[in-house]
């Protein structure tokens, strides 16, 4: 039996994840036409390449069908319930860093904080009949994140792209979404919210704690060996 390693099947994280592994001795290569989503792992012995959407990483690490994954942090917390009965992080892997922030329009020269943005939702329903939109695809962590600072008078709309361009579409008043430069949120004139990110992102090496590690364990002795970090011993059932 071979460990099953889940890593991103295009675009930066992908090439990333692939130089990350590199300079740690690991290579890992797309194998036939650049179209197909196979791959090899060079360096040790008995470890699966599997390419996957970063976004279904998450998913793949609880169900157990990957034994370790490479996927965005925030995605993890996103995606899976609780995910640190699902999932151990290995290794933050220091690229692909980006903050899930909420934004508004830079119009609202009265709302620069959480609190602002309280005060502005409790007036907008008075006045509107119906509660602040925001637009996001992060329904969890931003509930969660506006449950912990007292925010109540708002209704999450879904976007799953795009998300800068709902304000202008009149489809919803807010925005929660992943920034890195920042372009987005100034091409769309909207100014971040003072006050901590809801969630700061980064490329994470993630293992499964509900894989079954019965054959696997001895390989990963050998990866995590290779890649100088420390075994968790944290990943049941290694305990
Ligand atoms: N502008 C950005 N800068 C840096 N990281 C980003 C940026 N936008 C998204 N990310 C990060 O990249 C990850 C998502 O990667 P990607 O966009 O490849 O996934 P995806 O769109 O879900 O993939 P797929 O289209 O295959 O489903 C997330 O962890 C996110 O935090
Ligand atoms: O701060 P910036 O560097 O401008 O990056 C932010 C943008 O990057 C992501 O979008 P992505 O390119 O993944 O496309 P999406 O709209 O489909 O999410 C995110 O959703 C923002 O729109």
């Amino acid at each position: 039996m071979t460990l099953k390693l889940g890593v991103p099947s295009k675009g930066r994280l992908m090439e990333q994840s692939f130089d990350w592994f590199a300079a740690r001795g690991l290579t890992l290569s797309r194998t036939g036409s650049a179209r197909e989503y196979a791959g090899a792992v060079d360096g040790v012995d008995g470890v699966e390449l599997v390419l996957l959407s970063a976004s279904e990483i998450p998913r793949e690490l609880a169900a157990g069908r990957i034994h370790l994954g490479v996927t965005g942090s925030d995605l993890v917390r996103e995606t899976l319930p609780d995910w640190a009965a699902s999932v151990a992080e290995l290794a933050q892997m220091g690229f692909g860093h980006a903050d899930l922030i909420l934004a508004v329009p830079v119009t609202w020269v009265d709302v620069e904080t959480l609190d602002d943005l309280d005060a502005a939702a409790a007036a907008f329903r008075a006045r509107h009949g119906f509660r602040l939109r925001i637009a996001t695809k992060y329904h969890r962590l931003v509930r969660e994140h506006l449950r912990a600072h007292g925010v109540a008078d708002y209704q999450l709309v879904d976007s799953q792209g795009a998300t800068e361009g709902t304000i202008r579409n009149l489809t919803a008043e807010a925005v929660a979404d992943i920034t890195s430069t920042g372009e987005t949120l100034r091409a769309n004139h909207l100014k971040i919210l003072k006050g901590a990110p809801v969630h700061q992102s980064q490329a994470t090496l993630f293992a499964s704690r509900l894989a079954d590690w019965s054959d696997a364990r001895a390989v990963l002795a050998r990866v995590t060996s290779q890649l100088g970090i420390g075994q968790s011993d944290s990943i049941p059932p290694l305990l």
